[in-house]
């Protein structure tokens, strides 16, 4: 098939190089033209493992191409879709300018064809109930502007790929969504994905939509839960890593997202769970459950923080070394990093600060300059009276902690994620903190 993808982003890039590997015919289109032609010459923006090879290799075979040219392509696909960025807006809502400007575009450039069929328009980015249809009408004021019948469909395809491992979730989904309103729509995003081999589910549109807010907001549901609890197990001397073991051997509640820690960012979590409010406000409702979600994920690096505070005292004129500036590991992104709020109070509380993370200290430069940054996880350690674990790198968790300690000038290590082995850790000389883990 000949499919276009519009917004070459981390969803976009991902899906573009997965359905070129799946055979079909793939362009992928942006707005900026520095990505476009850094991704036609074959470098990827991001850092995401395995992607940047993958995308040479689909290049190289010729099924894969890059353009800022809409109009180039769009006609002679079969299916169009759009992985625009969605970021919140002042009230937390999705902010739908890019994809109505994608939208009005379709319309703009669409032409009828002689076997009176059109192409199916899927919507992959993340948006509120109701945004298919939104996305039907901007196209079709376009087209009867221009008193032009063309016969396009709608559909819903939600992305559940996750940063870090966006090329093997977009080749092995637990579940493709398809959200549909017409047999064709339905039939024809069903063969996109047929070569996956992943399970299909077939619904309406809103449902579709509904599927990927309910989705990350549970999975939020889950992470903020175990970081509540994680605060009562410190106050009764239990440990939240057991519990959590002991609570996913039921298979009811199964062991993933169950890790307490300093709380889930990235460019997802906390901008669903608001939007999914937002919707639930512009309907009279108030999402509770998801209120006291968002309130223990902002208050989760305090806690943290106010944990290393009780152990050290005063931060002012400490060396603290954070490790791990990204808000997962396996990936360049800082958005919503639980380490910019933590960074923030260290600075403010006058400690001097030295960071160390494989792959985000270029984007946490630009908002914290006066940080010393690192060159290496040894060099990060050096002199420092107290280290915070931040990001459960392999390299961190992997690290040579023995022979480490002697180079600190105070032994103390906060691990927020909770990756150290605690035992060994107290065996080796450290004075050593888990998130209710004793
Ligand atoms: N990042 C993730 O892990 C992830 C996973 C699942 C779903 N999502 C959702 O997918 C969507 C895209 O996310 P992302 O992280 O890839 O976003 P992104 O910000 O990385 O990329 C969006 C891209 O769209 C391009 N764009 C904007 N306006 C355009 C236009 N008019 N025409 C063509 N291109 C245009 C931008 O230049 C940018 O390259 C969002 O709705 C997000 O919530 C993201
Ligand atoms: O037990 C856990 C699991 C995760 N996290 C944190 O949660 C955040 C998000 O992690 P993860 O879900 O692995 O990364 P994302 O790339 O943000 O992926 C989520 O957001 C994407 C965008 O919508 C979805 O497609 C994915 O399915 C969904 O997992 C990170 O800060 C993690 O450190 C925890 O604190 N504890």
């Amino acid at each position: 098939m000949k499919i276009t993808v519009v917004g070459t982003g981390y969803v976009g890039t991902t899906t573009t190089v997965a359905l070129a590997m799946s055979g079909h015919t793939v362009c992928g289109v942006d707005v900026d033209p520095v990505k476009v032609q850094a991704l036609q010459n074959g470098h990827l923006p991001i850092f995401e493992e395995g992607l940047q090879d993958a995308l040479r290799q689909e290049l190289a075979r010729g099924r894969l191409t890059f353009t800022c040219d809409l109009g180039q392509v769009i006609l002679d696909s079969d299916v169009v879709l759009l992985a625009v960025g969605t970021p919140p807006d002042a009230d937390g809502s999705a902010d739908l300018t890019a994809l109505e400007a994608v939208a009005r575009q379709l319309g703009r450039l669409f032409q009828p064809n002689p076997n009176q069929t059109g192409p199916i328009v899927a919507v992959k980015s993340t948006v509120p109930v109701g945004t298919g249809a939104r996305v039907r009408g901007w196209i079709q004021q376009e087209l009867t502007l221009r008193g032009v019948h063309v016969p396009f469909e709608m559909a819903s395809n939600p992305e559940f790929l996750r940063e870090g491992r966006a090329l093997h979730d977009a080749l092995h989904p637990d579940r493709v969504v398809i959200g549909a309103d017409t047999p064709r729509a339905a039939q024809l995003m069903e063969s996109v994905y047929l070569p996956l081999g992943a399970p299909q589910l077939v619904t309406s549109i809103r449902d579709a939509e509904m599927i990927k807010y309910a989705s990350n907001a549970f999975l939020a549901t889950k992470i903020s839960f175990m970081n509540e609890l994680a605060r009562l197990c410190e106050r009764v001397g239990a440990n939240i890593q057991q519990v959590a073991h002991g609570m996913g051997w039921d298979a009811r509640i199964n062991p993933h997202f169950l890790q307490a820690g300093i709380g889930y960012g990235g460019s997802c979590f906390p901008k669903d769970v608001q939007a999914l409010q937002a919707l639930a406000s512009q309907s009279g409702l108030s999402l509770q459950i998801l209120q006291a979600v968002e309130s223990v994920n902002r208050s989760q690096p305090g806690w943290f923080l106010q944990k290393v505070k009780s152990v050290l005292g005063p931060l002012h004129g400490l060396q603290i070394t954070v490790l791990g500036l990204t808000f997962k590991p396996g990936t360049d992104d800082i958005r919503e990093s639980p380490a910019i709020p933590i960074l923030k109070h260290l600075e403010e509380q006058g400690a001097h600060l030295t960071a160390y993370d494989p792959k985000g200290m270029a984007a946490m430069k630009q908002r914290f300059p006066s940080v010393l940054y690192a060159s290496n996880l040894p060099e990060a350690l050096r002199d420092a009276d107290a280290v915070l674990l931040l990001t459960e790198w392999k390299e961190v968790v992997d690290h040579d902690w023995a022979s480490s300690c002697k180079e600190l000038r105070q032994p103390f290590v906060f691990d927020g994620r909770n990756v150290l082995n605690a035992e060994l850790m107290h065996q080796w000389g450290y004075s050593y903190y888990g998130v209710a883990r004793h």
